[in-house]
């Protein structure tokens, strides 16, 4: 791997804060680390250790106070409002907790608005069968189960083939059993479409099955390990 893919992804000196006076709170105290291209990275941390607002960041769609990340050699304060929306649509996936499907589209309409506009788009019957829901694809949300939505929000996701996929937390609403099948599903995307992921979790067993664990607290990293012994998905337990 050249130095640039080592550091396709690359967050230097990183602040937020919210808010003024009494009230402000500094979120990202200087936060520095590189993910490299391809690499399934987890995010851990206590809850309000500013790993959700650090992706939002990291996905364009907040601001950080200063500091910067380049994505590709591309940093991201540089870009253009135009720019910025360009590299949103074409180069992120984003997968959260709540699936936030459009509830009157079937399983595949949902999966081709990830597709819109991009000029790179994966093979939608492809992804169906990759997400297990081909025969489910004339459906509607509300005649799925959760982790079938959540593999209808990871679709639409990742048919645009993302260089970059952002996790929040996308099992946190579904029980032991729908939560392996989803990480299993996304450890699958990640081998089968090279997809670099970040995934932001507070379950500690997810870290065994990835290749690059950073574990923050106070805004700040406080661990940043290679798992040289990753196990897959289906090994796990919590
Ligand atoms: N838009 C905002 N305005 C004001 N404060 C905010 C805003 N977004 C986040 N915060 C604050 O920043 C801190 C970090 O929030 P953040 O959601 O990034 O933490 P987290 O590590 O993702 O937590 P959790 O694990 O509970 O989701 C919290 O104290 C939160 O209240």
């Amino acid at each position: 791997m050249s130095e640039e893919e080592k550091k396709f992804l690359e967050i230097v000196d990183l602040k937020k804060g919210f808010g003024s006076g009494q009230t402000r709170q500094e979120v990202l105290r200087g936060m520095n680390f590189s993910v490299a291209k391809g690499e399934f990275c987890v995010l851990l941390g206590p809850s309000g250790s500013g790993k959700s607002t650090l992706l939002n960041i990291i996905g364009g769609i907040d601001n950080a106070d200063s500091g910067y990340i380049n994505i590709n050699g591309d940093k991201l304060e540089d870009m253009s409002e135009k720019k910025l929306t360009q590299y949103r649509r074409k180069h992120l996936g984003y997968v959260f907790q709540m699936y936030n499907l459009i509830g009157n589209l079937n399983v595949k309409e949902n999966i081709e608005v990830g597709a819109y506009l991009s000029d790179n788009a994966l093979d939608i019957d492809d992804l169906l069968h990759t997400l297990g829901l081909y025969e489910h694809r004339y459906k509607l949300p509300n005649q799925l189960s959760g982790g079938q939505q959540q593999r209808v929000s990871i679709g639409r996701a990742i048919v645009k083939n993302p260089d970059i996929l952002l996790c929040d937390e996308p099992t946190g609403a579904l029980d032991y059993n729908t939560s392996k099948e989803i990480l299993k599903l996304i450890e699958e995307v990640n081998q089968k479409y090279g997809n670099t992921i970040i995934m932001v979790t507070h379950n500690e067993a997810i870290k065994n099955m990835a290749d690059h664990v950073i574990k923050l607290r106070d805004g700040a990293v406080r661990h940043n390990d290679i798992n040289t012994n990753k196990v897959s998905a289906e090994d796990l337990e919590w």
